[in-house]
């Protein structure tokens, strides 16, 4: 068996980027097999780089996942998009994802542009999301992604299932693991065994209050939802409980009554829901105290996005 002090153990840094809601964050979770990154059913729903990290006998993958790469049209999205740029340089191998589900367009193009620009580190083209397309279907994308650019390789794989649905297996993730990890330089593992992420604890149970939020609301609302947290301990005197204070921000109050909901029905919903992935994360029972506020149109305030932890 190989071992980390063998001279072939390879270990290094990958991101996958892609357009919005194409399968990123749900790949990488796969891959590390546990749920570091939230995601969700709509665009946009990842907006930092957290690192999974795939711990195997040979080798130890850090994935930084990325927000989708789209051209940017408020100011969030133009921090977001240099933090992709920032982190594509800095990788070892960039993982281009592209769903089988859905034509090549034109954001998949604007990014194999950006991709060709960045010389010296290999891009695997990674089909997302085989599944939902039959054998035909993923063979005639697979041949579109090839003509998108000068790919190291190009990998199916699905999170969830086989081709066409036909298993609930996840398709290929090994395979993708492997095409990643060979392309690795040789090196002793970054990270202690075990650790999955080196995200904050703190800053994980933001993102599962987020994703809670997150869920049923429309249309703009999605986009305008921060959360902080502002606090977060062990009760005095009780290692079994842990306090957490978080506010979520919205940009308006129209949106506030929305999360908020009927006597404050939505928000019991997001704040139980929440609570049960923090104690999953954290192994202790949680007391979570969530409170909604206006940031007015935060995601064009510098000073607001600041306060939100979105650095230029
Ligand atoms: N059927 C199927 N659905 C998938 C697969 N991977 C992801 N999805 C779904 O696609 C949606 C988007 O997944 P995410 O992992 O959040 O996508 P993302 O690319 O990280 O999105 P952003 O954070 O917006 O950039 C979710 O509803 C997932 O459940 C897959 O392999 N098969």
């Amino acid at each position: 068996m190989t071992t980390p002090d063998q001279p072939d153990f390879r270990s290094g840094f990958a991101c996958f980027v892609g357009r919005p809601n194409v399968g990123k964050s749900t790949l990488m979770n796969a891959l590390v097999g546990a749920k570091v990154a939230i995601t969700s059913n709509r665009p946009q729903t990842t907006r930092r780089a957290i690192r999974g990290i795939v711990h195997r006998a040979d080798a130890q993958l850090v994935i930084v996942d990325t927000p989708g790469l789209h051209r940017p049209r408020t100011l969030l999205g133009e921090r977001l998009d240099s933090l992709v740029r920032g982190t594509l340089t800095e990788v070892d191998v960039i993982g281009f994802c592209v769903p089988a589900d859905e034509k090549v367009g034109d954001g998949d193009r604007y990014i194999a542009r950006e991709l060709a620009q960045i010389k010296g580190t290999p891009v695997v083209a990674i089909v997302t999301k085989a599944d939902k397309v039959t054998p035909q279907q993923l063979a005639e994308q697979l041949m579109a992604v090839d003509a998108l650019g000068a790919w190291a390789e190009i990998v199916p794989v699905s999170s969830f299932g086989g081709v066409g649905g036909s298993s609930v297996q996840p398709y290929q993730l090994d395979v993708v693991a492997d095409v990643i990890i060979g392309r690795l330089p040789e090196g002793p593992p970054l990270y202690p065994e075990g650790d999955l992420t080196d995200e904050p604890e703190q800053i994980l149970a933001a993102e599962f209050i987020r994703e809670a939020a997150l869920e049923g609301v429309e249309q703009e609302v999605p986009h305008s939802i921060a959360v902080v947290v502002d606090e977060m301990a062990p009760r005095s005197g009780r290692s079994d409980l842990t306090d957490i204070y978080a506010h979520v921000f919205v940009e308006r109050p129209s949106q506030k009554a929305i999360l908020i909901g009927r006597k404050g029905e939505r928000l019991r919903k997001v704040g139980t829901q929440a609570r049960k992935q923090i104690e999953a994360m954290l192994g202790t029972r949680v007391y979570l105290n969530l409170q909604v506020s206006v940031a007015k149109d935060w995601q064009r305030n510098p000073k607001q996005l600041r306060r939100l932890g979105f650095y230029d």
